[in-house]
Protein backbone atom coordinates (compact mmCIF):
# COMPACT_ATOMS: atom_id res chain seq x y z
CA UNK A 1 0.00 0.00 0.00
CA UNK A 2 1.50 3.78 -0.92
CA UNK A 3 2.42 5.95 1.46
CA UNK A 4 -0.63 8.46 2.95
CA UNK A 5 -0.11 12.24 3.28
CA UNK A 6 -1.13 14.88 5.54
CA UNK A 7 -1.18 17.49 2.98
CA UNK A 8 -4.64 19.61 2.50
CA UNK A 9 -4.00 20.13 -1.35
CA UNK A 10 -2.40 17.49 -4.04
CA UNK A 11 -1.02 20.35 -5.50
CA UNK A 12 1.47 20.26 -2.40
CA UNK A 13 1.54 16.58 -1.87
CA UNK A 14 4.65 14.77 -3.32
CA UNK A 15 3.55 11.46 -2.16
CA UNK A 16 3.77 9.21 -4.92
CA UNK A 17 0.58 6.86 -5.70
CA UNK A 18 -0.73 8.90 -2.22
CA UNK A 19 -3.33 7.12 -1.13
CA UNK A 20 -5.26 9.96 0.41
CA UNK A 21 -5.23 11.79 -2.71
CA UNK A 22 -8.25 14.25 -2.79
CA UNK A 23 -10.98 13.90 -5.70
CA UNK A 24 -9.78 15.19 -8.93
CA UNK A 25 -11.08 19.01 -9.75
CA UNK A 26 -13.11 18.97 -12.92
CA UNK A 27 -14.23 22.50 -13.10
CA UNK A 28 -14.40 24.57 -16.31
CA UNK A 29 -14.28 28.14 -16.08
CA UNK A 30 -17.13 30.09 -17.62
CA UNK A 31 -16.76 32.49 -20.30
CA UNK A 32 -14.82 35.51 -19.38
CA UNK A 33 -18.27 37.38 -19.98
CA UNK A 34 -20.20 35.65 -17.95
CA UNK A 35 -20.73 36.62 -14.42
CA UNK A 36 -23.63 34.45 -12.53
CA UNK A 37 -24.40 34.30 -8.90
CA UNK A 38 -26.19 30.85 -8.85
CA UNK A 39 -26.83 27.94 -10.49
CA UNK A 40 -28.95 25.65 -10.18
CA UNK A 41 -29.78 22.18 -11.79
CA UNK A 42 -33.72 20.79 -12.25
CA UNK A 43 -33.55 17.38 -12.43
CA UNK A 44 -35.42 13.93 -12.16
CA UNK A 45 -35.14 10.54 -11.53
CA UNK A 46 -37.16 9.40 -15.10
CA UNK A 47 -38.38 11.04 -17.71
CA UNK A 48 -41.88 12.75 -18.57
CA UNK A 49 -42.51 13.99 -14.77
CA UNK A 50 -42.39 17.89 -16.31
CA UNK A 51 -38.79 18.76 -15.71
CA UNK A 52 -38.50 21.09 -18.65
CA UNK A 53 -41.66 22.55 -17.96
CA UNK A 54 -41.05 22.91 -14.55
CA UNK A 55 -37.39 24.66 -15.32
CA UNK A 56 -39.24 27.08 -17.86
CA UNK A 57 -41.80 27.66 -15.11
CA UNK A 58 -39.17 28.25 -12.08
CA UNK A 59 -37.45 30.81 -15.23
CA UNK A 60 -40.24 32.64 -16.06
CA UNK A 61 -41.50 33.24 -12.91
CA UNK A 62 -38.18 34.11 -11.26
CA UNK A 63 -37.72 36.59 -14.31
CA UNK A 64 -40.77 38.26 -13.10
CA UNK A 65 -39.62 39.09 -10.03
CA UNK A 66 -36.55 40.95 -11.25
CA UNK A 67 -33.57 38.51 -11.41
CA UNK A 68 -31.75 37.73 -14.67
CA UNK A 69 -32.18 34.60 -15.81
CA UNK A 70 -30.64 32.11 -18.28
CA UNK A 71 -31.42 28.19 -18.85
CA UNK A 72 -28.86 25.99 -19.72
CA UNK A 73 -30.62 23.33 -21.70
CA UNK A 74 -28.43 20.23 -20.85
CA UNK A 75 -31.29 17.92 -21.90
CA UNK A 76 -29.25 17.48 -25.63
CA UNK A 77 -30.80 14.40 -26.86
CA UNK A 78 -34.68 15.29 -26.04
CA UNK A 79 -34.23 19.51 -26.04
CA UNK A 80 -37.69 20.92 -25.50
CA UNK A 81 -36.87 24.49 -23.72
CA UNK A 82 -36.59 26.37 -27.02
CA UNK A 83 -40.42 25.09 -28.23
CA UNK A 84 -41.98 25.77 -25.23
CA UNK A 85 -40.55 29.99 -25.52
CA UNK A 86 -41.17 29.34 -29.30
CA UNK A 87 -37.69 29.79 -30.22
CA UNK A 88 -36.04 28.75 -33.27
CA UNK A 89 -33.18 29.53 -35.79
CA UNK A 90 -29.28 29.62 -35.37
CA UNK A 91 -27.45 31.16 -32.76
CA UNK A 92 -24.50 32.77 -34.15
CA UNK A 93 -21.41 33.51 -32.38
CA UNK A 94 -18.71 36.69 -31.66
CA UNK A 95 -14.92 36.93 -30.78
CA UNK A 96 -16.47 36.62 -27.21
CA UNK A 97 -18.27 33.58 -27.66
CA UNK A 98 -21.92 31.90 -28.44
CA UNK A 99 -24.40 34.08 -28.17
CA UNK A 100 -27.81 33.01 -26.06
CA UNK A 101 -31.12 33.33 -27.77
CA UNK A 102 -33.50 35.76 -25.43
CA UNK A 103 -37.06 35.07 -24.75
CA UNK A 104 -39.84 37.89 -24.98
CA UNK A 105 -39.43 38.61 -21.41
CA UNK A 106 -35.90 38.76 -21.66
CA UNK A 107 -34.59 34.86 -19.94
CA UNK A 108 -31.11 33.50 -21.98
CA UNK A 109 -31.48 30.51 -23.57
CA UNK A 110 -28.89 27.79 -24.85
CA UNK A 111 -29.88 24.63 -26.12
CA UNK A 112 -28.71 22.19 -29.16
CA UNK A 113 -31.94 23.03 -30.89
CA UNK A 114 -30.35 26.34 -31.18
CA UNK A 115 -27.24 25.09 -32.95
CA UNK A 116 -28.18 22.72 -34.94
CA UNK A 117 -29.28 23.07 -38.95
CA UNK A 118 -32.33 21.65 -38.71
CA UNK A 119 -34.11 21.24 -34.99
CA UNK A 120 -35.94 18.11 -36.34
CA UNK A 121 -32.45 16.00 -36.63
CA UNK A 122 -32.15 13.85 -33.99
CA UNK A 123 -28.95 13.90 -32.00
CA UNK A 124 -27.10 10.62 -31.87
CA UNK A 125 -23.94 11.51 -30.14
CA UNK A 126 -22.15 9.25 -27.56
CA UNK A 127 -22.05 10.59 -24.24
CA UNK A 128 -18.43 12.19 -24.22
CA UNK A 129 -19.71 14.32 -27.09
CA UNK A 130 -22.79 15.21 -25.34
CA UNK A 131 -21.19 15.97 -21.95
CA UNK A 132 -18.67 18.33 -24.16
CA UNK A 133 -21.55 20.29 -25.40
CA UNK A 134 -22.58 20.39 -22.14
CA UNK A 135 -19.62 22.25 -20.93
CA UNK A 136 -19.54 24.51 -24.14
CA UNK A 137 -22.73 25.85 -23.19
CA UNK A 138 -21.29 26.99 -20.06
CA UNK A 139 -17.95 28.06 -21.22
CA UNK A 140 -18.43 29.23 -24.83
CA UNK A 141 -21.58 30.90 -24.03
CA UNK A 142 -21.86 34.85 -23.29
CA UNK A 143 -24.67 34.50 -20.35
CA UNK A 144 -23.34 37.80 -19.05
CA UNK A 145 -24.75 39.29 -16.07
CA UNK A 146 -27.40 36.40 -14.68
CA UNK A 147 -28.72 36.14 -11.21
CA UNK A 148 -30.02 32.44 -11.69
CA UNK A 149 -28.82 29.88 -14.37
CA UNK A 150 -31.24 27.28 -14.86
CA UNK A 151 -29.64 23.90 -15.80
CA UNK A 152 -32.18 21.43 -17.21
CA UNK A 153 -30.46 18.08 -17.00
CA UNK A 154 -31.44 15.09 -18.89
CA UNK A 155 -33.19 12.35 -16.40
CA UNK A 156 -31.57 9.76 -14.77
CA UNK A 157 -28.11 9.99 -13.03
CA UNK A 158 -25.94 9.25 -15.61
CA UNK A 159 -23.15 10.84 -17.92
CA UNK A 160 -24.47 14.99 -18.37
CA UNK A 161 -25.58 15.39 -14.74
CA UNK A 162 -22.05 13.94 -13.63
CA UNK A 163 -20.28 16.30 -16.00
CA UNK A 164 -22.44 18.97 -14.88
CA UNK A 165 -22.15 18.63 -10.91
CA UNK A 166 -18.26 18.44 -11.66
CA UNK A 167 -17.55 20.96 -14.06
CA UNK A 168 -20.01 23.63 -13.13
CA UNK A 169 -20.43 25.33 -9.54
CA UNK A 170 -23.83 24.15 -8.99
CA UNK A 171 -25.38 25.80 -5.93
CA UNK A 172 -27.97 22.77 -5.18
CA UNK A 173 -30.62 21.13 -7.34
CA UNK A 174 -34.39 20.64 -7.79
CA UNK A 175 -35.95 17.33 -7.72
CA UNK A 176 -38.87 17.08 -10.14
CA UNK A 177 -41.40 13.69 -9.77
CA UNK A 178 -44.84 12.86 -10.09
CA UNK A 179 -46.93 10.86 -7.91
CA UNK A 180 -47.11 8.14 -9.76
CA UNK A 181 -43.33 7.64 -9.55
CA UNK A 182 -41.67 5.21 -6.84
CA UNK A 183 -40.83 8.43 -5.47
CA UNK A 184 -39.14 7.17 -2.13
CA UNK A 185 -36.89 5.44 -4.46
CA UNK A 186 -36.19 7.66 -7.50
CA UNK A 187 -36.19 10.96 -5.19
CA UNK A 188 -33.70 9.11 -3.05
CA UNK A 189 -31.44 8.27 -5.57
CA UNK A 190 -31.03 11.81 -7.07
CA UNK A 191 -30.88 13.20 -3.59
CA UNK A 192 -27.93 10.35 -2.64
CA UNK A 193 -25.70 11.36 -6.21
CA UNK A 194 -26.29 15.14 -5.17
CA UNK A 195 -25.17 14.15 -1.58
CA UNK A 196 -22.05 12.35 -2.84
CA UNK A 197 -21.27 15.60 -4.97
CA UNK A 198 -21.72 17.43 -1.95
CA UNK A 199 -24.44 19.27 -3.50
CA UNK A 200 -27.75 20.71 -1.48
CA UNK A 201 -31.15 19.50 -2.42
CA UNK A 202 -33.03 22.73 -2.52
CA UNK A 203 -36.44 21.69 -3.17
CA UNK A 204 -38.45 19.23 -4.89
CA UNK A 205 -41.20 19.42 -6.75
CA UNK A 206 -44.17 16.88 -7.01
CA UNK A 207 -46.13 17.53 -10.93
CA UNK A 208 -49.15 16.32 -12.64
CA UNK A 209 -50.25 15.54 -8.64
CA UNK A 210 -53.82 16.10 -9.28
CA UNK A 211 -56.61 18.02 -11.81
CA UNK A 212 -58.66 20.38 -11.17
CA UNK A 213 -63.00 19.33 -11.89
CA UNK A 214 -63.34 21.93 -14.37
CA UNK A 215 -66.96 22.39 -12.84
CA UNK A 216 -66.75 21.82 -9.19
CA UNK A 217 -63.53 22.94 -8.74
CA UNK A 218 -62.46 19.12 -6.44
CA UNK A 219 -58.65 18.17 -6.27
CA UNK A 220 -58.97 14.92 -8.00
CA UNK A 221 -55.61 12.51 -6.93
CA UNK A 222 -55.79 10.05 -10.48
CA UNK A 223 -52.60 8.68 -9.48
CA UNK A 224 -52.93 8.77 -5.22
CA UNK A 225 -51.44 11.51 -3.52
CA UNK A 226 -47.83 10.60 -3.57
CA UNK A 227 -45.38 10.60 -1.15
CA UNK A 228 -43.69 13.94 -2.43
CA UNK A 229 -44.19 16.03 1.25
CA UNK A 230 -43.68 13.67 3.58
CA UNK A 231 -40.14 12.76 1.31
CA UNK A 232 -39.35 16.17 1.46
CA UNK A 233 -39.86 16.52 5.07
CA UNK A 234 -37.73 13.32 5.80
CA UNK A 235 -34.67 14.50 3.62
CA UNK A 236 -35.11 17.73 5.07
CA UNK A 237 -35.22 19.53 1.94
CA UNK A 238 -36.25 22.92 2.25
CA UNK A 239 -38.89 23.56 -0.64
CA UNK A 240 -41.21 22.00 -1.00
CA UNK A 241 -44.31 22.34 -3.98
CA UNK A 242 -47.49 20.03 -5.43
CA UNK A 243 -48.40 21.35 -9.15
CA UNK A 244 -51.56 19.80 -10.47
CA UNK A 245 -52.21 18.96 -14.29
CA UNK A 246 -53.03 22.71 -16.42
CA UNK A 247 -54.17 21.85 -19.75
CA UNK A 248 -53.83 25.89 -20.38
CA UNK A 249 -50.31 24.89 -19.60
CA UNK A 250 -49.85 22.38 -21.88
CA UNK A 251 -51.37 24.59 -25.14
CA UNK A 252 -49.48 27.27 -23.75
CA UNK A 253 -46.38 25.37 -24.54
CA UNK A 254 -47.23 23.78 -27.46
CA UNK A 255 -47.42 27.54 -28.85
CA UNK A 256 -44.29 28.79 -27.58
CA UNK A 257 -46.09 30.91 -25.12
CA UNK A 258 -45.47 29.79 -22.04
CA UNK A 259 -44.06 33.30 -20.76
CA UNK A 260 -47.72 34.12 -20.89
CA UNK A 261 -48.72 31.49 -17.84
CA UNK A 262 -48.83 32.80 -14.34
CA UNK A 263 -48.06 29.85 -12.61
CA UNK A 264 -49.63 30.48 -8.88
CA UNK A 265 -48.37 27.41 -7.46
CA UNK A 266 -44.60 27.97 -7.56
CA UNK A 267 -45.22 31.70 -5.38
CA UNK A 268 -43.95 29.99 -1.96
CA UNK A 269 -41.83 27.60 -3.71
CA UNK A 270 -39.80 30.57 -5.68
CA UNK A 271 -39.87 32.24 -1.99
CA UNK A 272 -37.75 29.44 -0.21
CA UNK A 273 -35.83 28.80 -3.20
CA UNK A 274 -34.29 32.70 -2.85
CA UNK A 275 -34.31 32.90 0.57
CA UNK A 276 -30.98 35.22 1.53
N1 LIG B 1 -48.44 20.19 -14.75
C1 LIG B 1 -48.61 19.97 -16.05
N2 LIG B 1 -49.80 20.24 -16.63
C2 LIG B 1 -49.99 20.01 -17.93
N3 LIG B 1 -49.07 19.50 -18.76
C3 LIG B 1 -47.87 19.21 -18.24
C4 LIG B 1 -47.57 19.43 -16.87
N4 LIG B 1 -46.28 19.04 -16.64
C5 LIG B 1 -45.80 18.61 -17.82
N5 LIG B 1 -46.74 18.70 -18.79
C6 LIG B 1 -46.61 18.32 -20.19
O1 LIG B 1 -46.06 16.98 -20.20
C7 LIG B 1 -45.12 16.83 -21.26
C8 LIG B 1 -43.77 16.37 -20.69
O2 LIG B 1 -43.21 17.42 -19.93
P1 LIG B 1 -41.66 17.78 -19.98
O3 LIG B 1 -41.16 17.79 -21.39
O4 LIG B 1 -41.47 19.00 -19.16
O5 LIG B 1 -41.10 16.49 -19.24
P2 LIG B 1 -39.57 16.11 -18.94
O6 LIG B 1 -39.58 15.47 -17.60
O7 LIG B 1 -38.68 17.27 -19.13
O8 LIG B 1 -39.32 15.04 -20.05
P3 LIG B 1 -37.89 14.49 -20.54
O9 LIG B 1 -37.23 13.97 -19.32
O10 LIG B 1 -38.26 13.45 -21.53
O11 LIG B 1 -37.17 15.66 -21.12
C9 LIG B 1 -45.04 18.18 -21.97
O12 LIG B 1 -45.88 18.16 -23.08
C10 LIG B 1 -45.55 19.16 -20.92
O13 LIG B 1 -46.15 20.31 -21.50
Amino acid sequence: MSESCNESSCSSCNVEGCSSRKAEDFSVPANAKSHIQHVIGIVSGKGGVGKSLVTSELAVLLQKRGYKVGILDADVTGPSIPKVFGLHGQAFGTDDGIIPFETKTGIKVMSVNLILDDEETPVVWRGPVIAGVVKQFWNEVVWGELDYLLVDMPPGTGDVPLTVFQSLPVDGIVVVTSPQELVGMIVKKAYNMAQMMNIPVLGLIQNMSYIICPDCGKKIYIYGEGHGEETAKELNIPAYASLPMIPEIAALCDAGAIEDYDNMYLGSFIDKLTEK
